[in-house]
């Protein structure tokens, strides 16, 4: 396959995301990662009074320039993802009953997913936010507990909101406004926009 990419070194994708990764490498793009090191909750505590989607970007941006930092000349990829509903951020549950409660929080309403992406090349930061609208199905605790043993604890705590909408966190939606990708944390029509523009792919 030849790829698309006219990079001089493969994309760095400042991320321990597995998620993420799949997706530039479904685009056919060559991608190397590294951890960006950063401490995200830090930086949220320093941030104040941001609102979720500037808290997104502000990771996104903090997470790409610390690995851009160490890998001059290199086309670098942050990316964060916050989930707010009605303004209040919900983090990564740290175990099935964490998930059970923002389960129960998130059943019968919309929350947002905003997904940050900050690109640095040569010095600058371009970043951006796409935000999907997901309306969740309302779920009894019974419903609830169903949906998390099936899904497994790996699954529920590997992503923001306790869910993977490409595996068993289909069944507890209603609606899902936003593109596919904005919802599994990196937004890539915008992405490959900016490449593109930037002259780095093929077509
Ligand atoms: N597979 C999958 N992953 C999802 C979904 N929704 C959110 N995520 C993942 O949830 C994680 C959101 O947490 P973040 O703090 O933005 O990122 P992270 O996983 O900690 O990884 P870093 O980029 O290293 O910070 C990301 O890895 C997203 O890819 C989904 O529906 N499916």
């Amino acid at each position: 396959m030849t790829s698309p990419w006219l990079g001089p070194a493969p994309l760095l994708l400042a991320s321990t995301s597995a998620t993420r990764r799949l997706l530039l490498e479904s685009a056919a793009l060559p991608v190397e990662t590294e951890s960006p090191g950063v401490d995200e909750r830090e930086i949220e505590a320093a941030a104040g009074s941001l609102s979720p989607v500037e808290l997104a970007g502000a990771l996104a941006r903090a997470k790409a320039e610390a690995v851009a930092a160490r890998h001059p000349g290199r086309v670098v990829i942050g990316a964060d993802q916050v989930l707010a509903l009605d303004g209040t951020v919900f983090h990564k549950p740290t175990d099935l009953g964490a998930a059970r409660d923002h389960l129960a929080r998130l059943a019968g309403r919309t929350h947002a997913l905003h997904s940050a992406v900050a690109l640095v090349r040569d010095g600058s930061t371009d970043l951006f936010v796409e935000t999907a609208q997901l309306t969740m199905r309302p779920l009894a605790k019974e419903g609830i507990a169903a949906y998390l043993a099936c899904a497994g604890e790996a699954r529920v705590r590997a992503s923001v909101g306790g869910y993977q909408l490409e595996g068993p966190g289909i069944h507890l939606f209603e609606t899902v406004e936003g593109d596919h990708s904005t919802v599994l944390g990196l937004p890539l029509l915008p992405l490959l926009a900016r490449l593109r523009a930037a002259g780095l792919l093929r077509f």
